[in-house]
């Protein structure tokens, strides 16, 4: 059986919703085989985040060897890198090993309000990394730290997706969850020449934990499988309203998404393929 291979290079959430857990639940649910470098533990569930116990440059750096000397990487996504070197280390991997399909989701800060980047790492992930990327998928404060500008209007989107493309990424994706946008959701897509608004029903839950992971693994999933980047998106889009939409309620805090939904409504006939 060919399979394709995906590497999700990312934070652990106990927890089980976000980071490298959910990265690599995706993988399955998409059928490419998953690979993980862990960046760092964190100690974390709906409630919040209660602790972040960072890896080594040299751990890090061991497991990508590892991957890159044996298994082959068809595409990847960066989450929770935590510190510069560590964005350094994995870059320096990326461009060794010469991996192509790489999706950076620029992780700040959990929805509780714990970093999970330090703060001088932002300029490593905008020299460092976002050259090296395909797609970028900043939700709507990531996109502002890293252009520097306040973003409130579809228009303050466009223009912040211009700016990030012209710091060397192919394409990039601003998430729409953060903002106002009444009663809908808006996923901007910027390809380097043509916008793209992909526009749901704002759904009304709080399990939305781990739902940019989710997002950004769909997008390295399928492009592993050879889709092209607006269609690997377009999936992303779909498999993560279908994870809000069929919300499996729990724990006490923001719940983790569904990711059987997508299958689940694709069998019963609900979504195109
Ligand atoms: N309440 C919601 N209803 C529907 N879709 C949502 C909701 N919240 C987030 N999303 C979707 O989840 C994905 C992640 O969005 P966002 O919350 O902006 O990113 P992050 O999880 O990285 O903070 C996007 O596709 C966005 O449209
Ligand atoms: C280990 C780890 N990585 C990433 C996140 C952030 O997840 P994300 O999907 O961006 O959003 P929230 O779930 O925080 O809203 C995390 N919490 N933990």
């Amino acid at each position: 059986m060919n399979v394709k291979h995906a590497l999700t290079i990312a934070g652990s959430d106990s927890g089980g919703g976000a980071g490298i857990q959910a990265d690599l639940k995706v993988f399955q649910e998409l059928q490419v085989y998953g690979m993980s470098a862990i960046t760092a533990v964190t100690a974390q569930n709906t409630l919040g985040v209660h602790g972040v116990y960072p890896m080594t440059v040299e751990a890090v750096e061991a497991q990508l060897t590892a991957v890159g000397e044996d298994l082959g990487v068809d595409a990847l996504k960066t989450g929770m890198l935590f510190s510069s070197e560590i964005i350094k280390g994995v870059a320096n991997k990326i461009r060794y090993y010469e991996w192509k399909n790489i999706v950076i989701d620029p992780v700040m800060i959990a929805k509780g309000g714990s970093k999970l980047l330090e703060d001088e790492a932002v300029t490593a992930i905008i020299h460092d990394l976002i050259p090296l990327s395909t797609v970028i998928t900043p939700n709507i404060p990531e996109a502002e730290v890293l252009t520097g500008a306040k973003i409130v209007t579809i228009k303050d989107r466009k223009d912040a997706a211009v700016s990030l493309s012209k710091m060397g990424t192919k394409s990039v994706v601003i998430k729409g969850g953060h903002a106002e946008d009444g009663e809908n959701v808006i996923d901007l897509f910027y390809d380097g020449e043509e916008f793209y608004e992909f526009k749901n029903t704002r759904k009304n839950t709080v399990n939305t934990h781990g739902t940019g992971c989710t997002f950004s693994a769909v997008i390295a999933a399928e492009l592993a499988k050879g889709k092209e980047i607006v269609e690997a998106v377009r999936i992303a889009v779909m498999f993560t309203q279908a994870a809000i939409t069929e919300d499996l309620n729990i724990g006490q805090g923001h719940g983790p998404t569904n990711h059987w939904a997508y299958n689940r409504q694709l069998n019963r006939g609900n979504l195109d393929e």
